[in-house]
């Protein structure tokens, strides 16, 4: 923790400071409040004549001592909060980073929830622990010390009145406190359980309405929220009988006070003005005290708030960079966390640069799920070439996406290796790696933002590289882009980025070193995904803001937007992972036609569970159980593959439907492109989005 404290140890120390005046400040009071009882009002040293002058004098000296112990605790405050947001900033940056880095398996082990509650709440705690440490640690301090100094010089007798209470009040802090840690631990556990429930409900309300399952998760959540409860009131139950009984102690003293006191002044030992300063310092002390105990309740759990940031901070993310590097990717700004931590351990390794050809091998690969005995790929042997298209097939579990999972190294093989243009893909930097894989997911994710924004998202290093010119990459030549729109100097060609598209008006003179560029990129790549049949009628086109997760989106249209994203990107390598699914097979089709034109030299995967999405390809695997069961073309599986056949049979009405599509689709190529395209598109693709 030393380490976020000592970036902003300048403003802890500055907030200390003024602390330490606004604790002289209160400490001087008592004192010139006993001159005024004993010889302002009393006149105790001047024959029983009191001094009103006197008592308007130090009056004011008082409101002023008030006034200037108000402004350092204002400072004081500011000086804290400076400290511990500072700090809290940076935690929560460094964990959202931290996080970042994680595989998929760390972020399992900890859930989503609980790595919700670690970035807000418990950095909140240790936000709370900073400004509390130096705020009140310092004031409890600094009024213990003052206060008895003060009070012996007043009575010893005050004093030891006081020290003797003192025991009492630090041990029954001392067991009540070795009772809290534990339930502030527990507190900490059942709100990660609250803040998972939430956000499972929250992301599943449609499903939860759609089944009328509202009851059951208000009980569910209730459960869990009812457990949270009960160890928040345990804690406050313990708390209850504290204070009491701290209280009880403070009283009990300031009444030995007065009955000694009094008796000292009807003795003449001492007098009215030095009672009331005693006890004036008695309770300063006490009430600090009981701040300490606060203190020291907001300071263990800001412990183990931050023993629980520690865990995820101080853990070394699984998927380490090796020492390759794409070559047309090497001189890109690396904005990406893990390159950001990695750094340091860049300029030790040599970098070695490697062109990326798309070409991918599985030599015997294993694969087992952590935590699970049963292997879901076994021995895997698999070469795919550049500009291949393969085809995935098999039974739901069989394995494909684990499959296609160990291409970005989303998981890392159990056995064996997957290597891209023979090199083993661990030995990657990993965003080297993954930037030149493409990804379309059934699932697809999209951000509330624009459209436009949405489909860009996926090559966005080109917008986060701050210094230089960025490069991108070019799927078809396998070549570098330098993004000159920024300096100005791109040529249309250069302005056409990833995407290899058919020729269309390309952005020229000033156009072209504008923002209209990257929108024409979007926009060809739109095309190719068939989305902008249906982004185009938008009132706001590609400006149109998307709901939450898309939400504001048919599942075909998400998908289109996901698959532009993809294409966009234009990697060397583009894996599709179901990821036509809600499309009909005409959007489809004219899909993957328009991807084989413009992106030829891509290696294309196509996970999917329809024939007329994988007849086309070069090749195509059926998996079954975590092995390849047979392999070849459409024509050559239906001849040899029973299983494959099988499929064939369930799908003989859709293949049908799938060959008129195609055809439709060769006829209207040799017609000029009419407007009625956009209208059959949207009406396919209601249809395949109620697919
Ligand atoms: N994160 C995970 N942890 C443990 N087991 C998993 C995990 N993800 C998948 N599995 C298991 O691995 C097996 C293969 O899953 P996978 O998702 O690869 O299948 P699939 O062929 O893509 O299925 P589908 O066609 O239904 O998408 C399944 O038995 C599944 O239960």
């Amino acid at each position: 923790m030393w380490q976020y404290v000592k970036r902003y140890a300048h403003f802890a120390f500055i907030a200390a400071l003024f602390m330490g005046g606004e604790v002289l400040m209160d400490l001087i009071q008592p004192g010139l409040m006993r001159r005024i009882v004993d010889d302002g009002v009393l006149g105790l040293n001047n024959n029983g004549v009191g001094n009103l002058e006197l008592v308007w004098h130090l009056g004011i000296q008082m409101i002023g001592m008030v006034l200037i112990g108000c402004c350092f605790g204002s400072l004081n405050n500011v000086f804290v909060n400076m400290a511990s947001q500072n700090m809290g900033n940076d935690l929560r940056k460094d964990m959202f980073r931290k996080i970042m880095t994680f595989s998929f398996p760390q972020i399992d082990r900890f859930g989503a929830g609980s790595l919700i509650t670690r970035i807000t709440n418990d950095v909140t705690q240790v936000e709370r622990l900073i400004a509390q440490f130096v705020r009140g640690m310092v004031r409890t301090v600094l009024m213990t010390i003052g206060s008895l100094y003060f009070m012996f010089t007043l009575s010893p007798d005050f004093a030891f009145i006081v020290l003797g209470a003192l025991p009492f009040i630090i041990g029954a802090m001392y067991f009540a406190l070795r009772k809290l840690n534990p339930l502030f631990t527990l507190q900490q556990e059942k709100l990660d359980v609250v803040n998972d429930m939430l956000q499972e409900d929250i992301s599943a309300i449609r499903i939860i309405k759609a089944c009328v399952r509202e009851t059951y998760e208000k009980l569910r959540f209730g459960k869990g929220n009812d457990d949270l409860i009960k160890t928040q009131l345990k804690v406050l139950l313990t708390l209850a009988f504290l204070n009491p009984l701290v209280n009880m102690v403070m009283n009990l003293s300031v009444a030995a006070i007065l009955w000694y006191g009094a008796r000292d002044v009807m003795e003449g030992a001492a007098s009215p003005g030095s009672i009331m300063a005693a006890i004036t310092y008695t309770t300063q002390l006490l009430m600090g005290i009981m701040m300490l105990m606060m203190l020291f309740q907001n300071i263990s759990r800001g412990f183990i708030s931050w023993k629980r940031l520690a865990t995820v901070l101080h853990l070394e993310p699984e998927i380490q960079d090796g020492k390759f590097e794409d070559k047309d990717c090497s001189n890109v700004s690396d904005f990406s966390f893990e390159n950001a931590d990695a750094a340091g351990q860049r300029s030790e390794n040599t970098t070695k640069i490697i062109n990326t050809q798309g070409h991918i091998e599985f030599v015997n690969v294993s694969f087992t799920y952590p935590g699970s005995q049963k292997p879901v790929l076994e021995h895997i042997n698999l070469t795919i070439n550049p500009g291949e298209t393969i085809a995935i097939m098999g039974s739901t579990g069989s394995g494909k996406t684990t499959l296609i999972n160990l291409i970005p190294r989303f998981y890392d093989v159990t056995e064996g290796s997957v290597r891209i243009d023979g090199v083993d893909v661990r030995d990657y930097k990993v965003s080297s790696l993954r930037r030149r894989i493409a990804i379309a997911l059934q699932k697809s994710e999209l951000f509330s933002t624009s459209i436009k924004e949405n489909i860009a998202w996926g090559r966005r290093e080109s917008d986060e590289t701050n210094t230089g010119t960025a490069t991108t990459c070019d799927s078809k030549t396998g070549t570098a882009i330098t993004d000159k729109t920024k300096t100005g100097t791109a040529s249309p060609d250069e302005l056409r980025g990833n995407v290899s598209l058919p020729n269309e008006t390309e952005p020229t003179g000033s156009d072209a070193h504008s923002n209209t560029a990257a929108d024409a990129d979007i926009e060809r790549a739109a095309r190719i995904a068939q989305a902008h049949e249906f982004i185009a009628p938008l009132e706001q086109g590609y400006d149109t803001v998307v709901a939450e997760r898309g939400m504001s989106l048919s599942g075909g249209q998400k998908q289109r937007i996901a698959l532009a994203r993809a294409v966009l990107k234009g990697s060397p390598i583009m894996i599709f992972d179901d990821a036509t699914s809600a499309l009909d097979l005409k959007t489809e089709a004219n899909f993957y036609n328009e991807l084989a034109k413009t992106s030829p030299q891509s290696t294309k995967i196509i996970v999917a569970q329809r024939i007329a999405s994988v007849r086309r390809a070069n090749r195509i695997l059926i998996l079954e159980s975590g092995k390849i069961v047979a392999e070849g073309t459409h024509k050559e599986l239906l001849k040899s593959c029973a299983i494959y056949q099988d499929i064939y049979q369930s799908q003989v009405g859709d293949i049908a439907q799938h060959e008129n599509a195609t055809q439709t689709e060769n006829a209207n190529t040799t017609q000029p492109k009419a407007n009625t395209t956009s209208k059959e598109a949207d009406a396919s693709a209601k249809g395949g989005e109620r697919a």
